[in-house]
């Protein structure tokens, strides 16, 4: 490829398709959720989330976005329920969010854009591993929860007091001892629909969980998410900001709600 996918005028998501012509499929994402038209659906699952802190390993600055890792060789740390079928296991979290407050969502509510989105990123463990588990259409499980501004969240600045060790990207540094269970809103209220990965390759095997109540996050700690970088270290500086791809076509597909 010419140059890597990136956010960036000349490799963002509008250049994507040349490279991933899944980018035009079926059910991409993200999509902007319309509350009006999700249908409720009374079959739905209450969501389990059972994560291990001890299972936490490390935090990366992958030059997308950052992403704090975990071991994911037994069940210790599990998303079941909701509209899933068996065990999936979390492989790790990361976020999306924008140059300023009033972008930077992927999903978008009615329209609505919030400042930045938390994926805990999970694979069915009836495959081997995550990288099979995302080439079938049931391999993964995406938990989405929406962040607006408001308080300070002290969960969410244990992850951004690591950040001076991945400022750039390609940098990585051990992160232990975190619950991701602390970033999730206390109603787990949820719509869901089948998608796909919002970044290249797009594979079409994610079961959106999209979670209805933000959580909150500080102005102040948006200014810290911006301080990351896209470039790596003597490249010339370039602020990790607007790493969302836009919503897609629905092409028909349905948004169920956990809740009425
Ligand atoms: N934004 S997202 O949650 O849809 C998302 C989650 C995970 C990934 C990801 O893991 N990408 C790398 C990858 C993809 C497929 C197979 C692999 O082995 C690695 C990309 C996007
Ligand atoms: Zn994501």
């Amino acid at each position: 490829m010419a140059h890597a996918w990136g956010y960036a005028a000349n490799n963002g998501p509008d250049k994507w398709a040349a490279n991933f012509p899944i980018a035009d499929g079926p059910r991409q994402s993200p999509i902007d959720i319309n509350p009006g038209l999700a249908s409720y659906d009374g079959a739905l699952k209450p969501l389990s989330l059972k994560y291990d802190p001890t299972t936490c390993l490390d935090i990366l600055n992958n030059g997308h976005s950052f992403q704090v890792t975990f071991l994911d060789d037994t069940d210790s740390s599990v998303l079941t329920g909701g509209p899933i079928s068996g065990v999936y296991r979390l492989k790790q979290f990361h976020f999306h969010w924008g140059a300023s407050d009033d972008r930077g969502s992927e999903h978008t509510v009615a329209g609505n854009k919030y400042p930045a989105e938390l994926h805990l990123v999970h694979w069915n463990t009836k495959y081997a591993d995550f990288g099979e588990a995302a080439g079938k259409p049931d391999g993964l499980a995406v938990v989405g929860v929406f962040l607006q501004i408001g308080n300070d969240n002290a969960s969410l600045q244990k992850v951004l007091d690591a950040f001076g060790a991945i400022k750039n990207k390609g940098k990585q540094t051990t992160f232990k001892g975190f619950d991701p269970s602390s970033l999730l809103p206390a109603c787990l209220d949820y719509w869901t629909y089948d998608g796909s990965l919002t970044t290249p390759p797009l594979l079409e095997s994610v079961t959106w969980i999209v979670c209805k109540d933000p959580i909150s996050v500080s102005s102040t700690q948006m200014g810290k998410f911006r301080s990351l970088l896209f470039s790596a270290e003597g490249e010339p500086e370039c602020c990790m900001v607007d790493n969302y791809r836009p919503p897609q076509p629905l092409k028909g597909r349905q948004v169920r709600a956990f809740f009425k």
